[in-house]
């Protein structure tokens, strides 16, 4: 049953067996998940609306038109002091569905020594990519792309699933800049990947999107689905904004506070079985900091009572550094025009109201390039000496190149965009309460470039992009540089990264993969969040199952690291139950 905590009366008194807070990626899988089993009852709470009719996250090419901000959380970081003290906007979806319903629809799924390293640090060899692999390919229907061309080649079919949940696909809008990046592809340098999402994430090749039947698919299109919810043994409550957790009895986390959004009177719900957060990388440590979980001293002294002194809550906060570049180009087949002209835009859109086809039907890229750097060049050569720590093996990318098909702007003119993000940053930020305002918004800070391997591979990340647009077909195609990259261009060719650095600190967003903040570590180790099993560390019926448990970004985008961590939790669950 699907409540509105705004103006249903709620079901209060019943106990469930699990609770979960946040029905976004995580929670919505293991909502799903858990009440497979008709025995077992879940009350899933979410602060944001229900998905359905929100046409906005539905059709693909909004997240390039921009998603109001009702589905959003509106946060913005701390001034970020390597990047020109500039505070960054910084999204997460507030709405069933969670991130899903708002990002960018980019279907990564990391590679194999992501995972193994996670199992080694972790200690538990379930986390490792064999493992990871099955619910990769069971969480997923592989599908058609939206113009039904043939995809032969295009991915490797032994890895996927067709029967799963969640519907992806392959691009289905061919664009002009398409041949160009095959064009430049060779054996060597710019290799072609057939299917990064094989456990080989290095070379270039098509971009899986969350996208089935020309309509993006999100955590609750796919896990709560009409058919789920009608389960009776799963409740789901919307506009329910979760205050803090609570004990009761002991260290027996069973109780959830929220409200009603709009509404200041706090209710509680009780859980029989467990609590467990689903409610991302930023708010799931703030709502375990403002319950009195984290550090004691600094929670005593905002006169928060602690109830279970655990210092890494919101520490070691990690995501990817990503810029874009953009030129003018040589070209009127970019999507700008969709941008910027009324008509072209509303053509496009009866085109997919009436097909679900054409570029509102299409993800955010076609191609993208995963790279580690060259290591013949005795510059990356001392970059890797110097921060072994930092990179995972050798079929993890340092870097990714994302070949975008025009620019965010209001100009009326066309441009190609490359993406660039650093897939195994070593900078580390974190979620805090804020000193003078404990219950307001949190502190989120990401750090970024604070640690100069992140600009050392960002720069090597550019160098390569120049290389890789260095002469024909890019030459025809390209024209002006748009925001000081002309300088940039010029000066690396005489040795000098000064304009490039500052271009990169002017130029760093949100990364939008953030994780860490509750990380998962070894049992007994005096650092981290939760256990192997997602339990927090001394406490008895919490887990956490987010993205925030990951305690480094599983290089690539994070959604589908986290659909399949999500689906291992409860697997994990069922087999504690
Ligand atoms: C703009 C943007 C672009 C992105 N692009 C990509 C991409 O292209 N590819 C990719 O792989 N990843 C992308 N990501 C990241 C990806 O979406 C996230 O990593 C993923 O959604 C994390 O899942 P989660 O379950 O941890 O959190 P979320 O999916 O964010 O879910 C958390 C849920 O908890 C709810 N919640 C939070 N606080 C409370 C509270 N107090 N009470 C009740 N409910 C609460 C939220 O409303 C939300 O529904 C992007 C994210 C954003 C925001």
């Amino acid at each position: 049953v699907v409540y509105d905590a705004t103006f249903d009366a709620l079901p209060l008194s019943t106990k469930h067996d699990y609770v979960i807070v946040g029905g976004g990626v995580a929670g919505s899988v293991v909502a799903n998940r858990l009440t497979e089993n008709s025995n077992v009852s879940v009350l899933l709470l979410e602060a944001g609306p229900f998905h359905k009719g929100v046409i906005e996250t539905e059709v693909p090419f909004y997240f390039w038109l921009g998603i109001p901000s009702t589905y959003q959380w509106n946060y913005t970081t701390v001034p970020q002091s390597s990047a020109n003290n500039r505070s960054i906007s910084y999204p997460r979806g507030h709405i069933l569905g969670g991130s899903s319903a708002i990002n960018g629809l980019v279907y990564d799924r990391a590679a194999t020594s992501d995972f193994d390293k996670l199992a080694n640090m972790s200690g538990d060899s379930g986390w490792a990519w064999e493992s990871m692999l099955t619910y990769y390919e069971k969480l997923e229907t592989f599908g058609p792309p939206s113009d039904g061309h043939n995809i032969t080649g295009q991915f490797d079919p032994s890895v996927h699933g067709f029967s799963g949940p969640l519907g992806v696909s392959l691009p289905g809008y061919s664009q002009t800049l398409d041949s160009l990046v095959l064009e430049t592809l060779n054996n060597d340098t710019f290799p072609y990947n057939q299917d990064s999402n094989s456990g080989n994430e290095i070379g270039f090749g098509w971009q899986v999107s969350t996208i089935h039947n020309g309509t993006r698919t999100t955590a609750a299109t796919a896990y709560l689905a009409d058919n789920y919810l009608a389960r009776p043994n799963l409740d789901v409550v919307v506009n329910a904004f979760v205050t803090r957790v609570l004990a009761s009895n002991g260290s027996q986390i069973d109780t959830v506070e929220f409200h009603a959004v709009g509404n200041t009177t706090n209710l509680e719900v009780q859980a029989s079985q467990e609590v467990i957060m689903s409610a991302g990388s930023i708010n799931t440590p703030y709502i375990l900091l403002s319950s009195g979980i984290g550090d004691n001293a600094t929670l005593s002294s905002m006169n928060i009572t602690p109830i279970h002194h655990l210092p890494s809550v919101g520490q070691n906060m990690s995501d990817t550094t990503v810029m874009y570049v953009s030129w003018e180009v040589n070209s009127n087949d970019t999507f700008d025009p969709l941008l910027n002209n009324e008509t072209a835009r509303a053509e496009a859109f009866s085109e997919w109201n009436a097909t679900r086809t054409g570029r509102m039907a299409n993800g955010v890229i076609n191609l993208s390039g995963m790279l580690r750097m060259n290591d013949s060049d005795p510059t990356v050569q001392s970059i890797y000496q110097q921060y072994s720590e930092s990179v995972a093996g050798s079929n993890d990318a340092d870097f990714e190149m994302l070949f975008i098909d025009g620019y965010i702007s209001t100009s009326n003119s066309t441009y190609f965009s490359m993406l660039y993000g650093v897939l195994s940053p070593l900078s580390r930020g974190s979620i805090t309460l804020n000193a003078s305002d404990p219950l307001g918004p949190p502190l989120i800070d990401p750090n970024y470039f604070a640690s100069e391997y992140d600009v050392l591979v960002m720069r090597q990340a550019l160098l390569t992009g120049f290389n890789f647009l260095s002469s024909e077909p890019w030459t025809s195609y390209l024209g002006t540089p748009v925001n000081g990259l002309a300088e940039v261009i010029s000066a690396v060719g005489t040795g000098d990264f000064t304009a490039m650095d500052e271009l990169m600190r002017n130029g760093v967003q949100n990364g939008a993969h953030l994780v860490a903040t509750s990380s998962m570590s070894p049992y007994g180790a005096d650092w981290g969040v939760v256990d192997p099993d997602l339990r927090v560390k001394g406490l008895n019926g919490l887990r956490v199952v987010d993205a925030s448990v990951y305690p480094f970004v599983p290089g690539g985008a994070t959604q589908l690291p986290t659909y399949c961590l999500a689906e291992r939790a409860s697997d994990i669950i069922k087999g504690s139950q």
